[in-house]
């Protein structure tokens, strides 16, 4: 990589600003259910931390638009952090927590780290003006501190405050360990793929993921589509799906990616039966659905049925490379886990593949589904990983100081 890495500064005594991914799933009551986020930065807060720096670490929680949301607080993480960082921090030291990423509370907290000190700062995504890329907000954050560290691999293919902006203020901006493994890895593993290549792709952000699957086409042999993402597709095809998510103002795109994938003899699996339930909830009713009559009116399909488990299942057992985003169905109620834990098996099983998956609800289903040490590479980034893998360039990595 030619950008400078946290390898090539010194920290001692700097206040160094780390951008890392805490984006982690939440259950109902606000535990962290999934901590594989906070787990693979921790090499990279722990370097720091060792050479005296005084770490901020900065990170969003979920899409709170702006305002400020009890739920999508970062202040159930410090204890985890706390924990995780136990072999690094002395016995009565504590993870600081900054109620607000910027002003005058964030400002005294970070000026008054000592070097080794951790202090952890409140969801970026309360300001809308992290999302936004506003400048006056990425200098606010550029003022805590005197380096900056883009670890957070996950959010790099968003060009945020955090991610972006703040490079424009700081005088050096470097990659942490974790993004450098990601691109290290993701590079070499795509760069000439063994084939089949076989590309998976599920989970609820619609319109964040259908662009990158007519990019994809022109690198896979075969896509296999699950999760919400199906039932685009399917509604755009003519099909009526109740009431499954659907993204109506993305049928064009999912049309023309169908007629790609015709025209380039790449194979398109969607689900050919499906889960439905009356409610999205543990307690649904839920019945088997096949076919392409439509879906009763008031239902909607929460995850893929036997029939897709098994044709998948078939694809996946012939590739040689798989790269996976996006779970099959609302995996984190058992009722609706079986199809994305019969694919986690099936790549499981297929020990002489190359397996990539990648994305916050993906890796916490794997997790769960007690296959996660079979699997070659299990990434910290979904959207970030298929960008990536399409041959974007990650706005996050971008704007790094070159070496
Ligand atoms: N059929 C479906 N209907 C509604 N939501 C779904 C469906 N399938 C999956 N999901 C949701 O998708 C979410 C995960 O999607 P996404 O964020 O794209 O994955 P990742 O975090 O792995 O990148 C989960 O919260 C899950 O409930
Ligand atoms: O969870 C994330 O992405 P992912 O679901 O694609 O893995 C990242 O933290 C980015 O979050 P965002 O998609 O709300 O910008």
């Amino acid at each position: 990589m030619h950008k400078l890495s946290i390898r090539d500064l010194d920290l001692t005594g700097k206040r160094v600003l780390i951008r890392v991914d805490f984006n982690v799933p939440l259950s109902k009551e606000g535990t962290i259910t999934d901590d594989t986020r906070i787990r693979e930065t921790i090499p990279t807060i722990e370097y720091a931390l060792r050479r005296k720096a005084r770490v901020i670490l900065a990170a969003h929680l979920g899409r709170p638009k702006g305002k400020h949301v009890d739920a999508m607080s970062l202040r159930p993480v410090v204890d985890r952090l706390r924990s995780l960082l136990d072999h690094v921090l002395d016995p009565d030291e504590n993870v600081a927590f900054a109620p607000d990423c910027v002003g005058p509370v964030a400002i005294e907290l970070a000026d008054n780290l000592e070097p080794g000190q951790t202090l952890l700062l409140e969801n970026l995504r309360f300001h809308a003006e992290e999302e936004a890329n506003d400048p006056a907000f990425a200098r606010q954050l550029a003022q805590l501190c005197d380096i900056y560290v883009n670890d957070a691999f996950g959010a790099a293919h968003r060009a945020h405050a955090s991610t972006e902006g703040i490079t424009h203020f700081v005088a050096q901006s470097a990659a942490g360990l974790l993004m450098e493994k990601e691109l290290n890895y993701l590079g070499k593993a795509v760069a000439e793929p063994n084939r089949p290549f076989v590309a998976i792709i599920g989970g609820a952000k619609v319109s964040d993921k259908i662009e990158v699957i007519n990019a994809l086409l022109n690198k896979v042999d075969a896509l296999l589509i699950g999760g919400a993402m199906a039932y685009t597709f399917l509604n755009a095809q003519g099909q009526t799906t109740g009431k499954s998510l659907v993204e109506a103002d993305k049928y064009d795109i999912a049309r023309a990616a169908l007629e790609k994938a015709e025209a380039r003899e790449v194979k398109f699996l969607l689900p050919v039966d499906h889960v439905l339930a009356d409610k999205f909830g543990a307690d649904a009713k839920t019945q088997i659905f096949s076919g392409t009559k439509p879906f009763p009116a008031d239902l909607m399909a929460l995850d893929i049925g036997p029939e897709t488990i098994k044709l998948f299942a078939a694809e996946i057992a012939e590739a040689a490379t798989v790269v996976w985003n996006g779970p099959m169905g609302v995996a984190e109620l058992a009722p609706f886990a079986k199809g994305t834990n019969a694919v986690a098996k099936a790549l499981a099983k297929n020990e002489d593949a190359i397996s990539i998956v990648g994305g916050g609800d993906s890796v916490a289903a794997l997790h769960n589904s007690g296959v996660a040490d079979k699997i070659t590479h299990i990434s910290t980034g979904g959207g970030a990983s298929l960008e990536f893998l399409e041959g974007k360039t990650l706005p996050g990595v971008a704007t790094l100081t070159d070496k």
